[in-house]
């Protein structure tokens, strides 16, 4: 076994497969079932065969091959020298790599281990085998369970390398990673690299450059510019180039000396200049050349070769080459190495591949002669020359199935990719299928509901089509009653007119009605001569909200003038008014319907307007309002002097205003200049002109023409009014106060003339003495005010029970406004209330008291014509009587006149009818004799006036 591993070493190792093409045809003329098989009890198999087919090419004896023979019979030395000898003969040797992509396991292969073939005692002691064919590739055989014989049938070589192989031929695998290594070393003599190209083959000088795959590090640049002048060959070899800081390690070199060209050309630098690119050359990292500058040599795009460089291969060290730069990276296109056979190490070890030792050609040299070793000299360099072509033939083929393999690679590669991407896609779908079939299962769920839901939609489908016919058969019934309807429609719409317009009509008609209703309710009061009675309630005060007081008034009624007291809630009292004004009610509303008494005052008539109540509820507010909110007195005389305006054509006015107080019993004139506070006013008294006609002698009569001036004069009563302080309400005025308007009017048609007067009084309070707890100067005014109001109590009885005997007299008040309440004039009392429940007593008895003023019967008011002016008339009347009686005897005179002439007159007609009888015969005569035209002409009157035209013999009109 020693022996058989040492020849083995030396054996060539690997053969191109394109090697096949040349021994087949031989190989195919001998036994076709030619087989070896191996078994050894001993040694791996794969250290005793590497990659070894033996093929007999063209002997016909039985050789070793057809045999099935032990490992031990055919002892390597043996099967070397029937190597050698068979060369000769034609015989060859073939390796090639079992873990070739391309070859695959067709029998056992899946029972395999990955490495079980290498050194498997069990299958060297041929317990197995195994059947291999050369398809795509095989994948890491593994025979350690398989029981077959290893056998490598070439049925499927040929169908890869497209030759045809003996079927029965057989060949040791090897693993992989040997493959390439051996291919260059067991068959290239020298080599030649296109470099920067891995992939092509160029011929250049009938060398071939192959792809470039040995190199360590740098770049690969190529171009497309032609290179050279063209002349030499193909100089496509200069348009790949490596590129950077590289080296290049031929490894499969036999040991000896070789000779090294470089091919360089600047394809980088086109331009230049020199110096950009300058390196060394290393070969066995010993500089062989320096400072190289391609382009400063023969510029760029221009092929250089650099040869002649040497080199020793020593052992299994291959050949190193070492580009460097010193400017720039180095740049080559290709390096050719081949051997140089001037030295012996370098022949010797050349005929080693072909079997030819060197001791052997010793010993036939001393056995034969020195001739005969010339002439085999010549044989064997034809031989070797022979092999070369070969070997190129082989290398081509070689570059052309990498090439191959590279494409099936890379097509492998993709079809992995898209397995992988099918994959990938095929676990989407399939999760996309899951998910579609979970949506599907929720479909099939939801149709199921769907179908419930349908089937019960149809069911209501049907009933409400039944009751869509019945609906049907109602509307064809209803639209046969549309057009009754219709007409139905159209008689109540014309009825509905008729309706509105009778509604229309009696809404005036009832808003006439009640305008007239109130009309004549007011001319009943004035014959009756009842004093109107408005009440009003003030709103609750803050400070009264604040305390929590709640409202005791309910004015639910309030527009048909009812008000109802409240207590604890309930309804105690109703009483009913001319009008009730709530608290929401402002100073324009309450104007609204005093109004008239304004007119009435213009009318001759005396009215008085005067405010009663409690203390504190809104008297003087009613009566004088505020500057911004005006009251009754401000309002009336505006009134007044607006209605003066009006009638300014037809009556004349003359307006004058007096405002007085009466004050702990005493009259005093708020107009006189000289009262100020705390000065003694002077004293007034009542005194009687005539019947019914009491006046206030020495008191200041204002003459106001415009609002202005009224203004004036209210500002000065009221700042001039005492007013004085009290627990129930800090600024209660303690007097009352009166304003009495005189107006004198002149009827400028009739010259009638009136005097009339406004008395616009704002009472005391009426509040009692114990509530207000006042003493000393308060407690007289307190008393005199309640002295003068019960004083108006007693004249109020008076008058409603019609006693012979009013007591006006009992106090100054009552004597003041004795011509107001007596019946001559139209009275209007504003009774003022606190809705405060606190006030609830004071309130009840303000109210009793205005409902016994509003039952009071005074009798029709009269005009208060003025009787100094009827005194005037009566006197002009008497001297129009005298001035007629003059008149009439004039009258007289001229009647007798008339007369004399009239009796002229006649005498002048009967003259005048004679001429005209004598005209009219004159013109008879002339009619008679002369031709005429007539017209008539009617007159105003109705008489007739003929025109008579004549014409005279001449023909012309007369
Ligand atoms: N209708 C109302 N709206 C708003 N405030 C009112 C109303 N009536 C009265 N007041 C307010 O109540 C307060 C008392 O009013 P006023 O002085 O007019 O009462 P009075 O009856 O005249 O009192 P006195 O008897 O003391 O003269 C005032 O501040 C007044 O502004």
């Amino acid at each position: 076994m020693e022996d058989s591993n040492s020849t083995h070493d030396q054996l060539p190792q690997w053969h191109d497969p394109l090697l096949l093409t040349d021994v087949q045809q031989q190989q195919q003329q001998e036994d076709n079932t030619s087989s070896l098989s191996y078994s050894s009890n001993t040694e791996p198999i794969s250290s005793k065969f590497q990659t070894l087919v033996m093929v007999d090419s063209n002997s016909n004896e039985d050789t070793c091959w057809q045999e099935s023979q032990s490992v031990e019979s055919i002892t390597m030395k043996k099967l070397i020298d029937r190597v050698e000898n068979d060369a000769v003969d034609g015989r060859s040797m073939l390796g090639f790599s079992l873990t070739s992509p391309d070859l695959v396991i067709c029998a056992g292969s899946p029972d395999l281990s990955r490495n079980g073939y290498r050194d498997s005692p069990e299958l060297l002691d041929g317990k197995f085998s195994i059947e291999l064919s050369l398809e795509n590739g095989i994948d890491g055989s593994d025979m350690k369970d398989s029981i077959k014989t290893p056998c490598v049938k070439f049925s499927s070589v040929f169908q890869t390398f497209n030759k045809e192989l003996s079927p029965e031929s057989s060949f040791e695998l090897l693993p992989h990673q040997e493959k390439e290594e051996k291919l260059v070393k067991d068959l290239v003599p020298g080599v030649c690299i296109n470099a920067g190209c891995t992939d092509r083959a160029v011929v250049l000088g009938g060398v071939e450059f192959v792809g470039d795959d040995c190199f360590l590090e740098g770049d690969t640049v190529r171009t497309d510019d032609a290179i050279g002048d063209g002349q030499n060959g193909d100089l496509s070899l200069y348009q790949t180039a490596r590129y950077g800081n590289f080296s290049y390690c031929f490894r499969a070199l036999e040991p000896g000396n070789y000779d090294v060209s470089l091919h360089l050309a600047e394809i980088v630098f086109t331009d230049g200049p020199p110096g950009l690119r300058v390196f060394d050359v290393f070969v066995q990292e010993k500089k062989v050349v320096s400072c190289l500058d391609i382009y400063a040599q023969v510029g760029a795009n221009r092929p250089l070769v650099v040869s002649d460089l040497k080199a020793f291969v020593e052992g299994d060290e291959g050949l190193l080459i070492r580009f460097e730069g010193v400017m720039g990276k180095p740049i080559v296109c290709g390096i050719s190495v081949t051997k140089d056979f001037s030295a012996n190490t370098g022949e010797a070890r050349l005929l080693k591949p072909i079997g030819m030792s060197l001791a052997a050609e010793c010993d036939s040299s001393k056995e034969n002669g020195h001739l005969e070793v010339e002439g085999d000299y010549q044989k064997l360099l034809k031989d070797h020359e022979f092999q070369r072509k070969e070997l190129t033939d082989m290398r081509r083929a070689m570059d052309e199935l990498k090439r191959e393999n590279r494409l099936k690679s890379r097509e492998c590669q993709d079809a992995l990719k898209s397995l992988q991407e099918l994959q990938n896609e095929l676990m989407r779908k399939s999760m996309h299928v899951g998910s579609l079939a979970f949506a599907i299962e929720g479909q099939v769920k939801e149709k199921s509901r769907w179908f419930t839901s349908l089937r019960d939609l149809t069911r209501k489908l049907k009933i409400m089509k039944m009751e869509h016919i019945k609906l049907s058969e109602e509307a064809l019934a209803y639209k046969n009653c549309l057009v009754d309807m219709d007409e139905i429609r159209s008689t109540i719409l014309s009825k509905m007119k008729q309706q509105v317009d009778l509604y229309e009509d009696l809404k005036i008609k009832f808003v006439e009605g009640a305008k007239e209703r109130k009309e004549l309710y007011n001319k009943v009061l004035e014959l009756k001569g009842n004093i109107r009675v408005f009440c009003r309630c003030r709103p609750l005060k803050s400070e009264e909200v604040a305390a929590g007081a709640l409202m005791t008034i309910d004015f639910d009624s309030a527009k048909d003038g009812e008000l109802t007291v409240m207590s604890n809630g309930l309804p105690k009292k109703t009483f009913k008014f001319d009008a009730v004004f709530g608290p929401q009610a402002n100073q324009a509303d309450v104007f609204e319907d005093t109004a008239s008494f304004a007119s009435s005052v213009l009318d001759g008539y005396n009215v008085c307007i005067f405010a009663y109540g409690q203390t504190g509820t809104g008297k003087t507010f009613t009566m004088e309002g505020t500057e911004e909110d005006r009251g009754v007195n401000f309002r009336t005389l505006e009134q007044l002097f607006r209605m003066i305006k009006e009638r300014e054509k037809l009556f004349r006015y003359d307006v004058s205003v007096s405002v007085l107080e009466v004050y702990n019993e005493q009259i005093q004139d708020l107009l006189v200049s000289d009262s100020q506070p705390g000065v003694a006013a002077k004293r007034l008294e009542i005194r009687q002109a005539g019947e019914g006609l009491h006046h206030v002698p020495g008191l200041v009569e204002a003459n106001v023409h415009n609002m202005s001036e009224v203004w004036e004069v209210l500002q000065t009563g009221s700042n001039a009014r005492a007013v004085g302080s009290t627990n129930a309400n800090e600024h209660s005025s303690r007097s009352h106060c009166i304003h009495c308007v005189m107006v004198k009017g002149e009827n400028l048609l009739n010259g009638e003339c009136t005097k009339s007067k406004l008395w616009l009084v704002d009472l005391a309070g009426s509040e009692r003495i114990a509530k207000t707890e006042v003493q000393g100067e308060r407690l007289k005014e307190t008393q005199n005010i309640n002295k003068s109001l019960s004083a108006l109590g007693d004249v109020i009885s008076a008058l409603a029970t019609k006693s012979p005997h009013i007591p006006f007299r009992n106090s100054k008040l009552t004597h003041l406004l004795q011509d107001s309440l007596g019946g001559d004039s139209k009275t209007l009392m504003f009774v003022q209330i606190s809705p405060n429940e606190n006030d609830l007593g004071e309130t009840i008895c303000s109210l009793n008291f205005a409902s016994r003023v509003r039952g009071i019967e005074l009798g029709p008011a009269k005009r208060q014509l003025d009787n100094a002016e009827l005194l005037r008339y009566k006197q002009m009347a008497e001297k129009s009587k005298q001035d007629l009686k003059s008149k009439d005897v004039q009258i007289k005179k001229l009647e007798d006149t008339i007369n004399g002439l009239d009796l002229k007159t006649k005498e002048k007609d009967f003259k005048y009818k004679i001429l005209q009888d004598k005209v009219v015969y004159r013109l008879s005569e002339t009619i008679a004799t002369t031709p005429f035209f007539s017209f008539f002409i009617m007159l105003g009157d109705g008489s007739l006036v003929s025109l008579f035209f004549f014409f005279n013999f001449a023909g012309e009109g007369t």
